[in-house]
């Protein structure tokens, strides 16, 4: 039972077992509410007896304080069940994804978007949320304390039992035979959420872009399909639910009907007491409450399968694993014969071998798409290849675990991700337990504190989201800070200085020469002039090495080195 809750609604082995223990408050708590019933019918079949003593009366006061305090420390039972312990639970349910996608590998980001995964961490967290706090133990609490009920309803008249309980199966019945019909819409609904979840993101991202395209119109419109799509959407599975739930809480209401009319009838024909009738008309109208209130459960209770299935492609993809210890002897990188796809799809790589050396620098160049930034990001197990070996000093990188292998890497992006935080803090991401003195000395390697200074609080200037405070050069001068903080034995530079003006991009590889001094450096570089100080050019063209060996050697033969190094004459000649 713990294994098939922790399955289907996505719990901890802790949550699996306070959802059991909420089931067992729920429980007493319906039956609690009962127990007035239960005082009234003593009270009315004394009355009918020939009244009530002083004493008797006292009793029954007694009997209502007690089941005062008995319905209250249910309530306070059940509630602390229920609802503390679920969000307790949430908790440890986002942090679980959450650690679960730090560690996936980022082909799976490439098959999943932003908005799908922030809406599985925060709306689907919230409805298990709601599912387990409101619904699920209270339906598993109704269907007991109704059942416990039903027995003992049998032992008064087996005949206005049958009369008062007849509704019950055949409401479940309605219910769980929508169960297909609901999750077919819910499907859908949450297609269409998606879509417009994606669409309101592209939209933010894509603005500067969709502004100076005059497209903000035409893509609007386009937003405002997807939305209008979402409210259909969502008034059609309203509708599809209400369908069954109503028809299923109509088919209770005859149950009172029934009560009645059979009641009424045993009455007539002198073989039910006047008391069993009243009795039966009471417990009828309390019985099918939380019935009522379990059957609305029931079809959300249904419907969370699509939230929990989203969860599980998260918790149960594959992790990148491995050794938890750095084995390598030197740093120097080694690609021998790898090949590689993203997604399993077509191959971007095939048969790359060479070998970047610590103490040089590589440089990666060739036509756009020809793997470059590919092959430097295997170079650090952003993905797992799908052929030959990666090693750095003899040790196989996929068989090392991806965050200590990181300890060996400063990286250089050329998309720079900044936080909204103070440049001080975005700077220490390089090194967490840097010391503010040390930041400060990468900052100005870096030419950083010429900016810096001009800021209105220097080093404790928050620099927006993404660093939309600051310029393309700006940006990179801090992601080149953060690797001189790090300094790792391993650089990969992807075109690090290319928004930067000619002072700027002087300034800062006068720098990096410093940095990767004795480092094995692979960069990648689109202008020859940065690679021409470079030791070992790779030439990469549609995935397969075109060519590979020192500047000097490869300007000498007729290839695509020197194809591109005319090139550059050419359009550095150029003029508007
Ligand atoms: N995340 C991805 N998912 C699928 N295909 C990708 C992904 N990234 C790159 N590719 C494809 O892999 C091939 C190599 O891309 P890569 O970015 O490595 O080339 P590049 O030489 O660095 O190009 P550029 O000089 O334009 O940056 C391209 O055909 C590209 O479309």
């Amino acid at each position: 039972m713990l294994n098939y809750l922790r399955h289907r609604f996505a719990l901890s082995e802790k949550g699996a077992k306070d959802l059991v223990k909420a089931f067992g408050a729920c429980t007493v708590y319906d039956i609690s509410l009962m127990l007035p019933v239960s005082l009234l019918y003593l009270f009315v079949s004394d009355l009918l007896s020939g009244g009530v003593s002083a004493g008797r009366g006292g009793l029954y006061l007694a009997g209502c304080l007690a089941c005062l305090v008995v319905i209250g420390v249910t309530t306070y039972w059940q509630y602390n069940a229920t609802y503390l312990s679920t969000y307790v639970e949430s908790g440890v349910r986002r942090v679980t994804l959450a650690e679960r996608l730090r560690k996936l590998p980022l082909s799976f980001f490439g098959k999943k978007d932003l908005s799908d995964l922030t809406s599985t961490i925060m709306a689907d967290c919230a409805k298990l949320e709601t599912a387990t706090s409101h619904w699920i133990a209270e339906l598993a609490g109704a269907i007991v304390s109704t059942t416990l009920i039903a027995v003992s309803l049998f032992f008064f008249d087996w005949r206005m039992a049958l009369a008062a309980l007849w509704v019950l199966p055949v409401a479940f019945l309605i219910t769980a035979c929508s169960s297909g019909v609901q999750l077919a819409l819910s499907r859908k609904q949450m297609a269409a959420m998606m879509a417009c979840a994606d669409g309101i993101q592209e939209c933010l991202e894509s603005v500067r872009d969709l502004k100076a395209n005059n497209a903000e119109d035409a893509y609007l419109a386009g937003l405002d399909v997807k939305i209008k799509a979402v409210e259909k959407r969502a008034i059609i599975s309203e509708l599809g639910t209400a369908v069954f739930v109503v028809s299923a809480q109509m088919i209770l209401k005859l149950g009172i009907a029934t009560v009645a009319l059979v009641g009424g009838l045993l009455l007539a024909n002198g073989t039910l007491s006047v008391l069993t009738f009243f009795m039966f008309l009471l417990l009828v109208s309390r019985l099918y409450d939380p019935m009522q209130l379990a059957l609305q459960n029931l079809a959300a209770i249904l419907s969370t399968n699509i939230q929990c299935q989203r969860m599980d492609e998260i918790l149960s993809h594959p992790v990148q694993t491995g050794a938890e210890r750095l084995t390598n002897q030197g740093c120097d990188i080694v690609f021998d014969h790898v090949g590689f796809a993203y997604n399993g799809n077509e191959q971007v790589l095939r048969d790359v071998s060479f070998t970047a050396k610590q103490g040089e620098v590589t440089a990666l160049i060739g036509p756009s798409g020809g793997g470059k930034t590919t092959v430097s990001r295997l170079a650090a197990r952003f993905w797992d290849i799908t052929c030959g070996t990666i090693t750095v000093g003899g040790m196989d990188v996929s068989r090392t675990d991806p965050e200590v292998l990181m300890g060996l890497y400063s990286i250089v992006f050329q998309d720079v991700t900044l936080f909204n935080n103070s440049v001080l803090e975005n700077i220490r991401i390089g090194k967490k337990d840097a010391s503010d003195a040390e930041v400060v000395a990468a900052a100005k390697l870096a030419h950083c504190d010429e900016f810096v200074e001009k800021l209105p609080q220097g080093y404790e200037t928050f620099i927006g989201e993404n660093g939309s405070q600051l310029s393309g050069g700006e940006r990179q001068r801090i992601s080149i800070a953060r690797a001189f903080l790090k300094d790792a034995p391993i650089i990969l530079l992807d075109e690090a200085t290319a928004s930067l003006d000619a002072e700027n991009e002087t300034l800062i590889q006068e720098a990096l020469s410093r940095l990767i001094a004795d480092k094995t450096v692979l960069i990648i570089a689109h202008r020859m002039r940065t690679v021409s100080g470079a030791d070992k050019i790779v030439v990469l063209d549609g995935g397969q090495i075109a060519q590979s060996g020192a500047p000097a050697e490869l300007a000498q033969q007729d290839g695509l080195y020197r194809h591109m190094m005319d090139l550059q004459q050419q359009s550095g000649a150029w003029r508007m």
